[in-house]
């Protein structure tokens, strides 16, 4: 494997995988990487990717949602400077992109968020007014559900900048324990809140990885993505991710969600959180899990969604917009 210093031609036995230029995107990739590598026998290239959410220092409000992570890499993909491309399944808006498939979604990483804080207290420990950073709504609404005396700060940044934080100006920030500990991080942790309390953005720790549709099919495509896909891990994040999308929800919507394959079932819960998490309303769904269909795990996803609306979902929570 190695890391392409610039445009990088298609040719056969070469696969080039298109990712975002963060630690945390090329940590991702590499292990993707790694795992094509040892599948298929293929040469593997990182094609690192500029997106103009890594370079401008704006509200991600501003520049259009976390959809900016996404597209650089997507028109990239399109535009054949790389063979497969590599997301946080989470930052992917839930419409579908012509001309892209989701190839594969590897098996997931811890789902849940993680505490990270001055002196490694946990939540319960924090003193009132204990200043807590998060730049999502969701994560804001959930802490301040269990701890209505805590000062939340919104902030943005990469997983270092926001860390940094903690020794700066906050007693904690909330992170995905999937990004620390694909970082190598996990020492960092205070706490990893229980996804039944703590139920996360739809995707979180899962990957995506897309293709080309016209290639999907085709060798040595279809091989690449049969190593790196893993049925419970798609349907799960299918699931999750197919509530949020009939909700009609942004990735940045107070709506957290879990799904998991278990005893035979795939099982679905959401949640919308009034913003100031004074208010909240779950629903869960489950099916047989009879093996990979993703039909199956959009429907879940569209029939808990049907509950929270019926419940009232939208006059809780704005869930509209990307960011
Ligand atoms: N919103 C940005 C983002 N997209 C994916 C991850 C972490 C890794 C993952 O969830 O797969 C993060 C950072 C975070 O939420 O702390």
């Amino acid at each position: 494997m190695f890391r392409a210093p610039g445009p990088l031609a298609a040719r056969p036995g070469l696969l080039r995988i298109g990712t975002r230029g963060s630690a945390l995107a090329v940590a991702q990739t590499t292990t993707v990487a790694e795992a094509v590598a040892a599948a298929t026998g293929l040469e593997i290239a990182l094609v690192i990717v500029t997106t103009h959410g890594d370079t401008s220092r704006a509200p991600l409000a501003q520049l259009g949602g976390t959809g900016v992570f996404v597209s650089a890499l997507r028109d990239a993909l399109l535009a054949g400077a790389c063979d497969l491309a590599v997301h946080s399944l989470k930052d992917l808006p839930t419409g579908p992109c012509p001309g892209i498939a989701l190839g594969a979604v590897p098996h997931r990483a811890d789902p849940r968020d993680a505490l990270c804080s001055r002196g490694g207290r946990v939540l319960a420990e924090l003193p009132a007014g204990a200043r807590i950073g998060t730049g999502a709504p969701r994560r804001a609404a959930q802490l301040l559900a269990r701890r209505p005396d805590l000062a939340v700060q919104d902030i943005r940044g990469n997983v270092d900048t926001r860390l940094a934080r903690v020794d700066a100006d906050l007693d904690a920030v909330v992170l995905a324990a999937a990004g620390l500990d694909r970082l190598g991080r996990a020492g960092v942790i205070a706490e990893r809140f229980p996804l039944h309390e703590v139920p996360t953005a739809p995707g979180q720790g899962a990957l995506a990885i897309e293709v080309r549709e016209e290639d999907r099919g085709s060798a040595p495509y279809t091989a690449a993505l049969a190593a790196l896909d893993h049925a419970e891990s798609r349907a799960a994040a299918l699931a999750e991710r197919s509530l949020l999308a009939a909700l009609e929800a942004g990735c940045a919507a107070p709506v957290g969600a879990r799904a998991a394959v278990a005893a035979g079932r795939l099982e679905l819960s959401g949640t919308v959180y009034r913003l100031d998490g004074s208010a909240q309303l779950s629903a869960s769904a489950a099916s047989a899990w009879a093996g990979a269909d993703d039909r199956a795990a959009v429907a879940l996803g569209r029939r808990a969604a049907r509950e929270l609306l019926d419940g009232g979902a939208a006059r809780l929570a704005p869930l509209g917009g990307s960011a």
